[in-house]
């Protein structure tokens, strides 16, 4: 349990938690199962417990998983944050990824225990809040956004450079023309690099074979509900907190919010700052990209400041490019 205070809300029900996405070098997560009798019993879980009062998360990171696992976590670095409500109880789970750490993994409270991969994952039961946390292990640490293709040709061939050079996740953004030719051969493009694609053209019924949508926040204030199904993913711009808590209520996998930093196209807009960036993550049930000026040498900062990652036309894209989102 948390500290608690006499005159708020009973603080029997918020509980801070830290949890581990442990990996291995195959890159496999570890998961145990809980006890049927606990809270969220029987469900699949990441290692990890309740903070105990004035503890900070990461020294609970390290006592939970000695206790649980007989390991020793050398290193951990932050992934996630969600402030979920349960019917019964509230939480805040502090999620670390450890890739570094020694001994030999034992289910010490008698719980099984399991390597998988980040596909397997999405096949298990785990407890309703850790639906982000799968989200963000699935995210890069890249987006890339398009800037408005001039000619088929030398668009295709630069989006070819950004998959070659690593981009894992393409956000097709067209708000001029829209041909139907261009954005077929940028799926095909894209999925032949193994990456996903996300269409931004105003449409809320991509083609069959896009991997889902990206929405405006425009867009995001007029859905009554999730425009897709759990197995297409939807993306939304932010700009404001209350944006990002309605993306969350929606149950959208992620955001990108910005500006983050003054960009050169619009050096007049009151950009949000690391410190306006974090206090947003704070709170957002969903992973967040920062977006605003960033270029991948911003991934650490954005990472140790909440997000999921940088989103960039810019930073991201091979070519010269006039436009900037904001
Ligand atoms: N460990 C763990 N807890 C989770 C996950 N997802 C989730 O919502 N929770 C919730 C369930 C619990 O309310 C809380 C953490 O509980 P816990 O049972 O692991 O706490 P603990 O290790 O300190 O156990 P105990 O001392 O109460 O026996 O967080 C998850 O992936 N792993
Ligand atoms: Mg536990």
């Amino acid at each position: 349990m948390c500290a608690s205070t006499p005159n708020t809300e009973p603080e029997r029900s918020r509980v801070a938690v830290a949890l581990a996405v442990i990996r291995d070098a195959q890159d496999r997560i570890l998961v145990s199962r809980r006890h049927d009798q606990a809270h969220q019993g029987g469900l699949w879980e990441l290692p990890g417990g309740k903070c105990e009062p004035g503890e900070p998360a990461l020294d609970a990171l390290r006592r939970e998983i000695r206790e649980e696992l007989g390991i020793r976590v050398a290193r951990a670095e932050p992934l996630i944050r969600i402030p979920y409500r349960y019917p019964d109880r509230e939480v805040r789970l502090e999620v670390y990824e450890v890739r570094d750490w020694s001994g030999e993994p034992q289910g010490c409270e008698g719980q099984p225990l399991r390597w998988v991969s980040v596909n397997e994952l999405d096949g298990l039961d785990f407890p309703a809040a850790n639906g982000p946390i799968l989200r963000a292990l699935q995210l890069p640490a890249r987006y890339l956004i398009t800037p408005e293709p001039a000619s088929a040709e030398s668009f295709l061939a630069a989006l070819e450079r950004a998959l070659a050079q690593g981009v894992t996740l393409v956000q097709l953004r067209m708000k001029q023309a829209r041909p139907a030719a261009l954005i077929e051969a940028a799926i095909e493009l894209v999925h032949r690099h193994g990456a996903r694609i996300l269409l931004n053209t105003g449409s809320l019924t991509p083609p069959p074979d896009a991997d889902g949508i990206h929405l405006t926040a425009a867009q995001l204030l007029t859905l009554k509900q999730r425009p897709l199904p759990a197995d297409r993913w939807v993306g939304v711009s932010c700009h404001t907190p209350a944006e990002l808590a309605r993306a969350g209520e929606l149950g959208l996998d992620f955001a990108v919010l910005g500006p983050v930093q003054t960009t050169r196209t619009h050096p007049d807009a009151a950009p949000l700052g690391w410190d306006g960036f974090a206090a947003a993550c704070e709170s957002a049930v969903l992973p967040v990209y920062a977006l605003g000026g960033m270029t991948p040498a911003d991934v650490g900062t954005a990472r140790s400041h909440g997000g999921q990652g940088v989103a960039a036309i810019r930073g991201l894209w091979p070519e010269p490019v006039d436009e900037e989102l904001q």
